[in-house]
């Protein structure tokens, strides 16, 4: 978690449905995510916390997750974009286009991704740095090898994490203003 010492961001125009704040692990999805939902007043959702406890055992030995153990958890993640009686912002890496169509699918309105995209070294380096975390640093290179770009796809943004937080809510805001 980064210290809540931030000069709080403006959030210019809302955009009006749910976000999924993406990208592999260590990418800082959780620590924009939260920025996000508190600039914009909307719930945070952590999507670490819908993973079955199997998910979570295999990562935390450092077993890659199969399509077939993501697909409960991303239904988990649909549904609750679906029921939700509001806009949430939600972090969920969404590495492949078919996990991100799934999304879609579950949202009501429209739904945004932010896209947190870095170096393996810097990414390496964070995740590293983190305390109290299951995922493994040994895990970041299949996530590398299995994100899909989503550069190009509907109301998406992808931003550099190799600069400060706040710059990255910045522009995260930014681009979701002009949505
Ligand atoms: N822009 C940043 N600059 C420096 N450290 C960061 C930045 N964003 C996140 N971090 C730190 O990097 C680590 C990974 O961030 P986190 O939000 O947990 O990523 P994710 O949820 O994608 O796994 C955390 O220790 C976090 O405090
Ligand atoms: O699809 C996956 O392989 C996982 O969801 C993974 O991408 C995710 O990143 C982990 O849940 C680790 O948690 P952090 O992303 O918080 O490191």
């Amino acid at each position: 978690m980064i210290e809540n010492r931030h000069r709080p961001s403006r959030p210019g125009r809302r955009f009006p449905g749910s976000i999924v704040v993406m990208g592999v692990s260590g990418s800082g999805k959780s620590s924009v995510g939260e920025r996000i939902a508190e600039a914009y007043g909307y719930p945070f959702i952590e999507g670490d916390a819908l993973h079955p406890p199997e998910n979570i055992r295999k990562m935390s030995e450092g077993i890659p997750l199969t399509d077939h153990d993501r697909w409960p958890w991303l239904e988990a993640i649909g549904r609750l974009l679906a029921e939700s009686p509001g806009p949430v912002v939600v972090a969920c890496s969404a590495l492949k286009l078919s996990y991100r169509e799934k999304l879609r699918e579950g949202a009501p309105k429209r739904l945004a991704f932010v896209h947190l995209h870095g170096a393996e070294a810097v990414l390496a380096e964070r995740m590293q740095h983190r305390t109290g975390h299951f995922m493994p640093t040994s895990l970041l290179k299949t996530q590398l090898a299995t994100l899909e770009d989503p550069t190009g796809e509907a109301n998406t943004v992808t931003i550099n994490i190799d600069q400060p937080l706040d710059a990255i809510v910045e522009e995260a805001l930014a681009a979701l203003g002009k949505m």
